[in-house]
């Protein structure tokens, strides 16, 4: 017989497979939806003020695209270097500047995650350290030429092709595929969204090895 879910429909207010991919990993059912606003930065923004602002646009927006009463989450990721702002590259020459001020340093990942439901919403913010070795000028047209770099912040894919220039990463790795995952299952269990753990909680043997 055909129950009423108990707890509100959960939504995820993103284009981004990486994003839905995460919540599959841990166990989060849900629902997704691409939903976009004005990227833009504002004059004089720092990349902090302006991760937040941006991921709480995108829940808000995505609020009035869900169902009343649901539950919404969305998120931003961009890469800092210099206290420049790296979004997504436009062109193949785009990417390559970026690459080549990120190639032998370290850079900064900063990612925020907004959920929201109803009038209730919180905004969290992990930074990640990643440091790259050297680049050369013929890896940075190779890598363009594979089509990864190009709907990435920073024009770099830590869990593709790009993983070969990452000497060293401080934080958290799934922060900068896109969603940090533990902050994030948190985050959604105070709204009552549950991954695997609430679930075993109910139902011990409900749960599948990998
Ligand atoms: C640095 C880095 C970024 N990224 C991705 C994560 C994000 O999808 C993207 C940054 O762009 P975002 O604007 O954060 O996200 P999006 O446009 O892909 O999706 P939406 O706004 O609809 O949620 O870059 C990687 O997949 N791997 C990486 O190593």
């Amino acid at each position: 017989m055909y129950s009423e879910p108990k707890t509100a429909p959960f939504y995820l207010a993103s284009a981004s497979p990486r994003r839905s991919e995460l919540l599959t990993q841990i166990g989060v059912v849900h629902r997704q939806f691409a939903c976009s606003i004005d990227e833009s930065v504002r004059a004089g923004e720092g990349a902090v003020d302006y991760v937040e602002r941006v991921t709480r646009a995108k829940a808000l927006a995505g609020q009035h695209q869900a169902p009343d009463g649901a539950v919404v989450l969305a998120a931003d990721t961009a890469v800092v270097i210099d206290d420049r702002i790296l979004g997504k590259p436009m062109d193949a020459d785009d990417a390559a500047v970026m690459l080549r001020s990120l190639s032998g340093r370290t850079h900064r990942v900063i990612t925020a995650v907004a959920v929201a439901c109803g009038e209730r919403i919180e905004v969290i913010r992990v930074d990640t350290d990643v440091s790259f070795r050297p680049i050369a000028a013929a890896e940075i047209q190779a890598y363009w030429m594979t089509g990864e770099p190009a709907d990435k912040a920073g024009g770099y894919a830590i869990q593709g092709l790009g993983a070969v220039f990452v000497a060293m990463i401080q934080g958290s790795y799934s922060a900068v595929v896109g969603l940090p995952l533990a902050e994030t299952a948190q985050l959604l269990s105070s709204f009552g969204v549950d991954c695997w753990q609430g679930r075993q909680a109910e139902s011990p043997s409900g749960l599948t090895q990998a």
